[in-house]
């Protein structure tokens, strides 16, 4: 698994990006926390008077209004607590949505070519980090700041005591700055080399799952086992130098307690000895100290909660920081029924992959129907890629009404591009969704003439919902027949300047394959690229291009 080397500093402020989106209400958070802090702090000096009060032998009215105060306070801190609490169940409830809502929004956007090393439903289960964030909210927008301004707070209120404590104050944050400093970049890579593994294994369990028959036929092999067993293995191992780093993290905290605990004890008995304080003093200090320790304690033992959410918003950030398409701004004409497309020395290449395009020219009139003919791998539906705009590292030009197809607006140019790709496929809703894609313009008239030229409609009568039949993801239990044809009225419906399609009627029976070949010249005037080895489709095409196993157009 390839390392990602994680900057704290840079992690840290992606974090508290996300946490300052909720503003408002992460500034409500700290002023109730401040508050909170503030009333828990009149406890000690509620007591302090109380037992000078007591030592003094004075049983007054005033030690009635003290303990009713100190009451009180404790009443109103829990009313502070109860509003962070409602504060914090939005602030969980905002995030989930913002999750939800961008990363259905981006995918679609992304830039494929960037991703196409990447298998993106085993990308998306960071999603699900949404969810462990919502669950480290409680801690980073309560507990933490509370407890930072507690230890604040209580080293301010013990230099009121003797000043002797301010630096027993400094040394504290010292200590703890030091611990924080030092082992925080550890535990924060070992956390999130942790994640990686528990998405490999993830990842794996579901390629078992979608690969069901492939392991269930195997003739007793435990290949799936194996795999596991080793992702689990990388996972524990990297998980157990993580708890090493909550452990270090740990023991300094106990030492750290000793050293504290020694030191109150001492400075406090030997200034209460001195008389330089009295006891109502001393005991309030150790109070004070104990309520820092408490404070300081919370802090360390959630730093994993802190790792956690880092992490999670690192991973969240493989989608919403992931790059999408560019886009340019010209709109195709709308008069104008189809387009012409031109390709002039165009060269291309997956990634680092050796070039399946060499050096492509031809040029196509708006309206024409071509056919692009060649072995499988000489590029044919390449060529149809590159037509849809979503891979731009090409050399040479692809022209579209002879301006640079990166020129156009995206979302403008699929609104005009009827497109039929190997690799698009059924998600799960009704058929009638999936032939529309949610295209209010689209009427039912539209839907039932292509579906009757494909014969799709014999599936829509015999189906209990007709248009209303609920499909499985990848059109799990459709015939490929079906499956081919809903792909293939999804590509047409709706008026388009451009069609690409790729195979689309292999799977057809004659008649129908006629049927919509005299559609797509006469109904849909489009301009249409056909990308097949149909061996009888170049009589219906104005032209016929053909690739050259090597990519090369033959002439
Ligand atoms: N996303 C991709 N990443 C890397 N290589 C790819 C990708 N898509 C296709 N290729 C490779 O590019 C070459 C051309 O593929 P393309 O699909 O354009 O060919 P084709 O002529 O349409 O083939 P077929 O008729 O089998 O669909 C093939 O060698 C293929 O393996």
């Amino acid at each position: 698994m390839a390392e990602k080397t994680v900057s704290l500093v840079k992690s840290v402020l992606r974090l508290n990006r996300i946490l300052l989106l909720e503003k408002r209400d992460f500034a409500a958070a700290c002023v109730f926390a401040l508050l909170a802090g503030l009333v828990q702090l009149s406890l000690p000096l509620g007591i302090q008077s109380i037992i000078s009060f007591v030592l003094a032998g004075t049983i007054s009215t005033s030690i009635v209004v003290l303990i009713a105060m100190v009451v009180f306070g404790v009443f109103i801190n829990g009313l502070l607590q109860v509003r962070q609490l409602q504060i914090i169940e939005k602030v969980k409830q905002k995030l989930f949505v913002r999750y939800s809502l961008e990363y259905s929004d981006r995918i679609p956007k992304l830039n494929i070519e960037n991703l196409d090393h990447e298998y993106l439903p085993e990308v998306v289960n960071r999603y699900f980090d949404s969810v462990s964030l919502q669950k480290g909210i409680d801690k980073l927008m309560i507990e933490l700041p509370a407890s930072v301004i507690q230890v604040i707070l209580g080293v301010v209120l013990l230099s009121f005591y003797h000043p002797l404590f301010i630096a027993f104050g400094i040394v504290l944050i010292g200590i703890v700055l030091t611990i924080i400093r030092l082992t925080s970049t550890k535990g924060l890579q070992t956390a999130y080399k942790a994640s990686d593994y528990k998405y490999a294994v993830a990842a794996w369990v579901q390629e078992i799952a979608r690969t069901i028959k492939s392991f269930k036929y195997t003739k007793g092999t435990s290949l799936h086992m194996n795999k596991t067993d080793a992702l689990v293995s990388d996972y524990l191992s990297s998980r157990t130098s993580y708890f090493g780093i909550l452990l270090t993290q740990f023991w300094s905290l106990i030492s750290f307690k000793i050293i504290i605990t020694a030191a109150m004890l001492i400075i406090g008995a030997y200034l209460l000895v001195d008389q330089q304080i009295n006891v109502g003093q001393f005991i309030a200090a150790d109070i004070v100290i104990i309520a820092i320790i408490a404070s300081i304690e919370k802090l360390i033992v959630n730093l994993d909660t802190v790792y956690d959410a880092i992490v999670s918003v690192e991973k969240l950030s493989a989608i919403t920081n992931a790059e999408t398409e560019q886009s340019g701004s010209l709109q195709l004409p709308v008069e104008q029924e189809g387009v012409s497309v031109e390709f002039k020395q165009v060269g291309f290449a997956y990634g680092n992959n050796k070039p399946v395009l060499k050096d492509i020219n031809f040029s196509i009139k708006a309206g024409q129907m071509v056919q692009i003919k060649g072995v499988s791998g000489s590029g044919k539906s390449t060529v149809l890629r590159l037509l849809t705009g979503a891979f731009k590292n090409y050399t040479g030009h692809v022209l579209l009404n002879s301006a640079p197809v990166a020129n156009y607006d995206v979302a403008n140019l699929r609104r005009n591009t009827g497109i039929l790709l190997g690799s698009q496929d059924i998600f799960q809703g009704t058929l009638w969704e999936n032939l529309t894609m949610g295209n209010d313009a689209i009427t039912m008239q539209q839907v039932n003439e292509l579906c009757e030229r494909t014969g799709l409609i014999n599936f829509v009568k015999s189906s209990g919902k007709g248009y209303d039949t609920q499909l499985l993801p990848v059109g799990n239990k459709l015939s490929e027949n079906v499956r081919r044809n809903i792909l293939l009225v999804r590509a047409l419906l709706a008026e388009h300047k451009l069609l690409l399609l790729e195979e689309p009627f292999a799977h057809l029976p004659n008649e129908n394959k006629a049927k919509m070949i005299a559609y797509i010249r006469k109904e849909a005037a489009s301009t249409t690229l056909i990308a097949s080895q149909d061996e009888t489709l170049s009589q219906y095409c104005d032209q016929l291009i053909q690739l050259s196993p090597e990519g090369e157009v033959l002439s």
